[in-house]
Parts: structure tokens; C-alpha cells; sequence
């Protein structure tokens, strides 16, 4: 049985239209204009223990309060969920001690006071024993080489170190279910690798369930075998992030690199061009014809560098949140 199941979940918010100037404040003292925004609208899935999925989509699309609902932080308007067994916003106490939420964008650790302490404290709150805690925490600060900062005022971290704490402190009760909103948000790149780096040694370890939001394609890309993207609150894929771009172009890239100049019109019989310049040209070629026309290209100019190239997957994502309806992994369907 999977151990994340959701079945046509939705979230609406109502809210007041607020509008700007002092006689418009005081109208709207008296008569308010209220709002509905359909943040998640039925969207279902199911996760299978251990696995590691990427929920990607625009700003504003309904991820994080998707998370918030499968962390029972949120009640749904409607629809059902799942978590290894519980209800997550019957907010039952053992439900609570087998998950995690990590939101990049905000701190569970008491900034005026060192790591360590918060630690120490949710060690306390998930009732775990010195002899586990010991053992856990060691080993998870050896893992994110932060073993002498324990000591330091959170404030003084990095925001690299101080997310390494946050995953720390959200780890220490060996959680089974981890949700991940951004953990890498506004770290560099090296510490984004390592993060990267830990949650992939992590999750191999524990077996441990993660969904994993980001807006960076790596640790989607390098994490995750499985995508679930939404756009406007509805799920418009479900399946493998390599495999979007063969749902929506059965297109390669080809750049070149000439020896004389060629002019754009010799090259508009043998796809899209995107870039040109004389000396290079970076087209659109059709996948299933991409071995004639290539031999066709190379045989008529004069080329001194020919790389062909899949469609950036962003290209991909970015076809899909203009589209609707669910898309599973599956060519068949296209
Ligand atoms: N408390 C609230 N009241 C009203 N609208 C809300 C509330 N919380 C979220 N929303 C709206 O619901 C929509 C989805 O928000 P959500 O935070 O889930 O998006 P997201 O996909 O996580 O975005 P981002 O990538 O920018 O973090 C947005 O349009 C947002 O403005």
C-alpha cells in the first residue's frame, strides 16, 4: 500500500479585496468585497514508501499548501489524504513524531541561542533517548560537516550552515515522512550539492518518503526519479522530469559552428533556427528525421563543429504550465 495516498484534494482561502485610500479604507469597514482563490483544486496521488518526488511548479501554483495540508498544518476544503495511515489534520501525537517539514524560507531554530539548544529541545518534544539522540545527532552533523558550529548563536550562521541545522534539527527524530520546501533557497551552489549530496545518502539510508519542492531544476533533476508538477492548483504531470520534453517535442536541438558565413535562408528548409549569426546557428530539428537532415547539413556546409542537444527541460515544464489536465508518464497518451 502506498504510504502517501491523496484523492481530489482542494484548499480554497477566502479573503477581503483591500483597497487603497483613507475613504476606500472606511468603505470597506462597512462593506467588504470577499475573494475566493482555489489554491489546490482535486488533485490526487499516491507515493510509495521511500520514494523521493519532485513537485514542481510556478510561483503562487499550490505547492506549498499542498505540503502544508499533507502536514496537517491546513485543513483541506475537500478531498482526502493519506499519511502512512493518518488523517494529518487529526494532528494525532504519533502521526506528529514520523514527519518533518522543512520550509526553506523559515527558521525552527531559536536564533539568540545555538544550535544545539534547539536541537536539545526537539530531542525533548519527540521523546528521544540520550543514547538514540547521541548516536543521531553525531552522525548527522558528520554528514553535513557542522559538528563546531553546534555551539554558535544560530544568528551567526550561514544561511548555507544554518540550513544544515534546520535539517538537522527536522531530522533527528528519524522521521518517516520528510517534506522538503526549498531547502537549498538562496544557498550557492556548492552548498546546494552538498545538500543535495546528504538528502540522496540520507533517504538511501533511511528509506525515509520525501517530497521535495524547488525552484532549481538540479535537485529536482538529480534527486528525484519521479515529478509531480502543478500549475494553478492542478496536477498537469505526474511521471519522469526527463521525460517531459518527449511528451511535448519530438524536437533536438542542433548547434553549429561554420568556417564561412552561411546565411539564414540557406538554412530554413531543415527546421526552426533559434540563433544565427553567420559563423553559428543553433536550430530545431525534428527528432524522427534528425539523421537525414544531419547528414543533409553536414554534407552541404562548410561546418567546423556540429553538437546536437536535447530541448532544455525547462522548455518542457514551461509547455506544460500553459496546458491542462494530468499528464502521466506515458508517450501513448501524447
Ligand atoms: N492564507 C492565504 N490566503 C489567501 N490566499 C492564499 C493564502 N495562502 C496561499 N494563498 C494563495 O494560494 C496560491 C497558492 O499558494 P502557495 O503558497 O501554495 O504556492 P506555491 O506553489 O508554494 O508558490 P511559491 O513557489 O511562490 O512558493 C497563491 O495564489 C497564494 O496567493
Amino acid at each position: 500500500m502506498s504510504i502517501i495516498q491523496v484523492e481530489r484534494l482542494s484548499k480554497s482561502f477566502s479573503y477581503y479585496e483591500k483597497e487603497l485610500g483613507f475613504k476606500k479604507s472606511l468603505k470597506n469597514l462597512v462593506k467588504r468585497k470577499s475573494l475566493i482563490k482555489e489554491a489546490v483544486s482535486e488533485i490526487s496521488f499516491a507515493i510509495e514508501q521511500g520514494e523521493m518526488v519532485g513537485f514542481l511548479g510556478p510561483n503562487g501554483s499550490g505547492k506549498t499548501t499542498t505540503l502544508k495540508m499533507l502536514s496537517g498544518i491546513l485543513y483541506p476544503t475537500s478531498g482526502q489524504a493519506n499519511v502512512f495511515g493518518y488523517v494529518p489534520w487529526e494532528r494525532k501525537k504519533e502521526f506528529k513524531m514520523q514527519f518533518s517539514i522543512v520550509m526553506g524560507q523559515k527558521s525552527q531554530l531559536w536564533w539568540d541561542l545555538p544550535a544545539n539548544e534547539s536541537l536539545y529541545l526537539n530531542k525533548c518534544i519527540y521523546e528521544i533517548e540520550d543514547k538514540a539522540y547521541n548516536l543521531v545527532l553525531d552522525e548527522l552533523t558528520e554528514m553535513l560537516d557542522v559538528k563546531d558550529l553546534l555551539n554558535i548563536q544560530v544568528r551567526r550562521l550561514s544561511l548555507g550552515e544554518r540550513m544544515k541545522m534546520e535539517l538537522i534539527a527536522s531530522l533527528i527524530h528519524r522521521p518517516k515522512v520528510i517534506f522538503l520546501d526549498e531547502p537549498t533557497i538562496g544557498l550557492d551552489l556548492i552548498s546546494q550539492k552538498r545538500i543535495r549530496e546528504f538528502l540522496k545518502h540520507y533517504n538511501q539510508q533511511t528509506k525515509a518518503t520525501v517530497i521535495l519542492t524547488s525552484h532549481y531544476m538540479a535537485d529536482i533533476e538529480d534527486l528525484c526519479k519521479r515529478t509531480i508538477i502543478i500549475n494553478q492548483g492542478k496536477i498537469v504531470y505526474d511521471g519522469d522530469l526527463r521525460r517531459v520534453n518527449e511528451l511535448f517535442h519530438a524536437k533536438k536541438i542542433i548547434k553549429l559552428q561554420f568556417t564561412d558565413e552561411v546565411p539564414m535562408q540557406a538554412l530554413i528548409d531543415y527546421g526552426v533556427i533559434i540563433q544565427h549569426d553567420g559563423m553559428n546557428a543553433v536550430m530545431e530539428i525534428d527528432k524522427h528525421d534528425l539523421q537525414r537532415l544531419s547528414k543533409m547539413i553536414l554534407d552541404r556546409f562548410p561546418i567546423l563543429d556540429f553538437t546536437i542537444e536535447d530541448i532544455p527541460v525547462e522548455q518542457g515544464i514551461e509547455s506544460l504550465y500553459q496546458k491542462d489536465g494530468v499528464r502521466h508518464e506515458s508517450l501513448a497518451e501524447v
